[in-house]
């Protein structure tokens, strides 16, 4: 049996290498930029209005004659003598003979004349060629994460495609002859499937889109033929149930016998003693404990990193964060104890219902208290270590 850190570091070694994919740039929010992106452009690509007003040469002059009109998304550019005016409307192209705009609210017009009011200072309202970005500039690095106004600064250079790490594609298997579909009544000795769902939906916050469902019963041949057969396409197999040491538990014999190869099994915490890590060429297999709460806290503390280090993410584990605690925690077994909690401001309290087999608890709470093998006692008032589970 190894220990928590020791099992993270395990996992820390992984992925060997990453896959990239072109993918289109409405669909790349969240996703991770695989290289850098440099501008096709200059932006602005010509220089633009600031404001509606008048485009003028800067001068003492009080008096202007207006003589052409230039809108957004016209393309005259105006030849303009020292008292001559074109009227010019916000992102509008300036004529390079102008080099100031003045706001409409600072003249007064008159048929083809605008008094000056107010005169901006020289160059004022006028937007420069490349200001934001220049042609052949780094717009965004490698490993940026696209959010919305990242997608819209690409978009406004005119880049249609991004070339972004490949999200995993997981299968999850789920193990059991006591499962039964929700949606049917509950035969004697069944229990309705639900990690499945669950571990779909914890995938699915972390963006991953690619995910199969597969369910086998507790059978050794069937269970073979069913982890060969996800572990051809997929990039993460995450098993359920079936990794104990009952007689029925035929999950990770099946592993070894596809040939995944073994690299940690059991480490020294409650819940989610027997979980199972392997590797088959590119494929990472996490043998979750059937128990839902032991298949959650598993996946949040050992899959979770991996996966998002798969997607190019940096900080890749869950936020960490000192409290208060408003419990007593005994911890005789030496072990390291991840407890469903409620983090309130500073304070933290752990909530009633602690087995793995119990769901209930962990949808009330927002952290899980760690509590390190070493730490026999926690007291009222001593701070623990909370993890965040707002991924
Ligand atoms: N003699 C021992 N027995 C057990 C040990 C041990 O060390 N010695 N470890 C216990 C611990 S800790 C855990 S955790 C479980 C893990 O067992 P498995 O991974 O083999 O899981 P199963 O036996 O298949 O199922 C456990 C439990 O979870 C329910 N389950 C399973 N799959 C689902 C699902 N998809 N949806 C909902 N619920 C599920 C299942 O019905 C069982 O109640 O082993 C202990 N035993
Ligand atoms: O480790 Mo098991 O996950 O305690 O029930």
């Amino acid at each position: 049996m190894i220990s928590v850190q020791q099992a993270l570091d395990i996992i820390d070694r992984f992925p060997n290498r990453f896959s990239s994919v072109e993918v289109k740039l409405q669909d790349a929010l969240n996703l991770v930029l695989f290289e850098d992106v440099f501008s096709p452009i200059n932006m602005p690509p010509f220089r633009q209005s600031a404001m509606d007003g008048y485009a003028i040469q800067y001068s003492e002059a009080e008096k202007f004659t207006v003589i052409e009109e230039s809108k957004a998304g016209d393309s005259t550019n105006y030849t303009l003598k020292p008292t001559e005016a074109v009227r010019i409307f916000t992102g509008a192209l300036v004529p390079d003979h102008a080099d100031t705009v003045i706001m409409q609210e600072h003249v007064e017009r008159e048929d083809q004349f605008i008094q000056i009011q107010k005169m901006p200072s020289k160059f004022a309202n006028i937007r420069k060629t490349g200001e934001q970005i220049k042609t052949g500039e780094l717009a965004l690095k490698k490993g940026t994460k696209l959010n919305e106004a990242a997608i819209g600064f690409l978009a406004c250079l005119g880049v249609t495609t991004v070339s972004v790490y490949k999200t995993p594609s997981v299968a999850i298997l789920v193990t059991g002859n006591e499962l039964q579909q929700p949606g049917t009544d509950l035969e004697i000795g069944k229990i309705y499937e639900s990690n499945s769902v669950m571990l779909k939906a914890a995938l699915q916050k972390s963006g991953i889109k690619d995910i199969k469902i597969i369910a086998v019963k507790d059978d050794y041949d069937a269970t073979k033929i069913c982890v060969k057969k996800a572990l051809q396409a997929n990039d993460i197999l995450l098993v359920s149930g079936g990794i104990s040491v009952g007689d029925y538990d035929f999950v990770k014999e099946a592993l070894l016998e596809n040939d995944v190869e073994e690299l940690f099994y059991k480490i020294n915490q409650k819940p989610g003693k027997p979980l199972w890590f392997g590797k088959k060429e590119n494929t990472y297999v996490f043998a979750l404990p059937g128990n839902p709460a032991s298949a959650l806290t598993c996946f949040y503390i050992y899959t979770l990193p991996l996966l998002r280090k798969m997607c190019g993410f940096k900080n890749n584990h869950l936020q960490k964060v000192i409290a208060k605690s408003k419990s007593v925690i005994k911890n005789p077994s030496q072990k390291t104890l991840f407890l469903k909690a409620y983090l309130e401001s500073e304070f933290v309290e752990i909530l009633q219902g602690q087995s793995s087999a119990m769901l209930y608890t962990y949808a009330m709470s927002n952290v899980l208290i760690c509590v390190d093998s070493e730490t026999a006692e926690v007291n009222i008032g001593d701070e623990v270590t909370c993890i965040k589970l707002d991924v």
